[in-house]
């Protein structure tokens, strides 16, 4: 993927400048140690390779830069955090590139799961899938209050199926019993089911979801680092070496899975369903 780089905007010394790429936006504030990341790939952010890749590379450099301790993920698209992967990604392709493309969705999953940087997760918008696969990985999830921005893992919906690292994610997160029917059914939760059910820390209005990132950032920024990452560590590592282990297994899985002509035939039709819902 062809990465562009954004110009850093003029601005009163480091705190003020943006960096990132194209696809997405790093807003960096030096004197805190926490940068805000916005994903900009109009118009639902799908996971694209191209974002993908964008965002393992932003990631990469704030994990590299010892200024920043905190990012904070949110969406610069109106109305949706990210509508998860990008379905046009695994359709209508060849194998070549099902296992590049699986690659990379592994590649971020496993960088965010395991982060050393604190990330908190500002939902401001519908957050489906994928969508909420990042979420996960973040420490904390802020969503905002609207009844349209659902979220969870809908995978079963589109007739296909969420895989193991999606699911232990979940389970992590709100347990076995509720991620067994989350996962079956393929829910999508409104904002107070997500929160009830423990997908989400908080719900807060719409135009204070960034501002509770920030003091709720402030909370994390306060305990040491070292004693922090450890902890993370020792809480997420089994997870993470479940799939190192097997890697190149899960990605051919992928491949023949979503190469099935009626795997290809469900998102064809899930992909129409998506374009017909304006007509
Ligand atoms: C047993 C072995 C197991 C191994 C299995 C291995 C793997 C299989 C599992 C793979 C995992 C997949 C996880 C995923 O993330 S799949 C993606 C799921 N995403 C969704 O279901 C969300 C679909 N989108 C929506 O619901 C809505 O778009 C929305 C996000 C709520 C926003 O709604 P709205 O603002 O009304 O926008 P539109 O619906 O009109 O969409 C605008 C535009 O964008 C296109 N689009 C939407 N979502 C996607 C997408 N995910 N990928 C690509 N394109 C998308 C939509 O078609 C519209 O396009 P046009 O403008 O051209 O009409």
């Amino acid at each position: 993927a062809t990465i562009r780089r954004t110009e850093p905007t003029a601005g009163s010394g480091d705190s003020a400048r943006r960096f990132g790429t194209q696809r997405v936006l790093v807003e960096p504030d030096a004197a805190s140690g926490v940068a805000v990341m916005k994903f900009k790939n109009p118009p639902v952010n799908s996971l694209s390779l191209e974002l993908l890749t964008e965002f393992i590379i932003s990631l990469e450099k704030l994990e590299n830069d010892k200024t920043f301790r905190g990012v904070i993920l949110t969406s610069d698209c109106p109305r949706v955090f990210s509508a998860g992967l990008d379905l046009t990604e695994m359709c209508g392709k060849n194998p070549a590139h099902y296992a590049e493309y699986w690659k990379a969705v592994q590649e971020l999953w496993l960088r965010l799961y395991l982060s050393n940087l604190v990330l908190i997760a500002a939902i401001n918008g519908a957050c489906p899938a994928g969508g909420c696969l990042i979420s996960l990985t973040c420490d904390y999830r802020i969503l905002a209050d609207n009844p349209k921005y659902l979220i969870g893992l809908n995978e079963t919906l589109l007739g296909i199926v969420a895989p193991f690292w999606f699911k232990d994610t979940l389970v992590n997160t709100i347990g076995h019993r509720a991620s067994e029917q989350a996962l079956q059914l393929g829910l999508l939760f409104l904002p107070a089911e997500a929160l009830q059910v423990g997908l989400v820390d908080q719900v807060v209005p719409e135009d204070q979801v960034l501002s509770t990132a920030l003091s709720v950032m402030a909370r994390w920024m306060a305990i040491p680092d070292h004693a922090r990452q450890l902890t993370k560590n020792m809480m997420r590592k089994t997870t993470v070496d479940r799939l190192v282990k097997q890697r190149d297994a899960d990605i051919q899985n992928f491949v023949s899975f979503i190469s099935r002509d009626s795997i290809q035939k469900s998102l064809q039709m899930y992909l129409e369903k998506l374009k017909q819902k304006k007509g």
